[in-house]
């Protein structure tokens, strides 16, 4: 157990999803894995257990922002061994090729503060996914009928952004779309020697103002989830 996750020693996999929405946790693990077990609740933020065409694996909620990731990954990586960490979130599309319900791979993630300020000060550093995963990733997309994105993107500390200057700047310059955990996760891994992935459904559109509503965002992000599992066992 650590102070934010209760599983017991032996009961999180070496291959952990994490969506920021704990329901879509739960959700994936009921629809996805066989023999899903709960191995963790603390403060709500509900972890599973179960296999995958016989493969061990967690589906672990991060919580929404770096900060909250940031725990959960640290966590599952440095007291459990997790070894392949798979974002399987919800992002802003922010490029008129990308639609709502498409699928985004991010190869980058561009930041304005966490984790870079903090830790690297001047250094502009590049969080980048495992080429491995990314391109298992792409191949389990193919043939899905999904719309499929893969590029940079933008993990921002806010939500409710106070500087759109900044997106005119990145929708400039190809950044696809605009979410909240990834950049913590790729430098995480990179920093422990583990492998990640964010792969992201498209809920919302910056430029058309189209968004889905929060009961399809927990329950119906079925293929990202799949490609994820796919990706982390090929
Ligand atoms: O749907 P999730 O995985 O939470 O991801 C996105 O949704 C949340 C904001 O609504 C942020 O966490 C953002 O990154
Ligand atoms: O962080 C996020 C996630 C989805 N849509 C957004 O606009 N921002």
């Amino acid at each position: 157990m650590t102070i934010h996750i209760g599983a017991a020693p032996g009961q999180i996999a070496e291959t952990v999803l994490m969506p920021g929405d704990p329901y879509r946790a739960r959700w994936a693990a009921d629809n996805f894995l066989d023999g899903a077990e709960l191995v963790n609740e603390v403060r709500g933020m509900l972890g599973f257990t179960g296999t995958y065409k016989g493969n061990r694996v967690t589906i672990q909620g991060s919580g929404m922002g770096m900060p909250s990731l940031s725990i959960y990954a640290n966590e599952l990586i440095r007291d459990y061994g997790a070894k392949t960490l798979i974002r399987v979130g919800s992002i802003g599309g922010m490029q008129p090729q990308v639609k709502v319900r498409d699928v985004i791979i991010a190869m980058t993630c561009t930041t304005v503060g966490t984790p870079s300020n903090t830790i690297f000060r001047e250094l502009n550093y590049s969080p980048c996914a495992d080429y491995g995963l990314l391109e298992a990733a792409v191949a389990a997309t193919r043939n899905r009928g999904v719309g499929l994105h893969v590029g940079g993107i933008y993990s921002s500390d806010t939500f409710y952004d106070e500087r759109p200057d900044l997106t005119e700047q990145m929708t400039r310059h190809g950044i696809l779309g605009v979410e909240m955990e990834a950049a913590e996760l790729y430098t995480l891994a990179a920093r422990h020697g583990v492998r990640a992935l964010g792969i992201m459904t498209v809920s919302d559109h910056l430029q058309t103002g189209e968004a889905l509503p929060s009961d399809q965002r927990e329950k119906t992000f079925g293929d990202m989830i799949e490609i994820a599992l796919e990706a982390a066992f090929a």
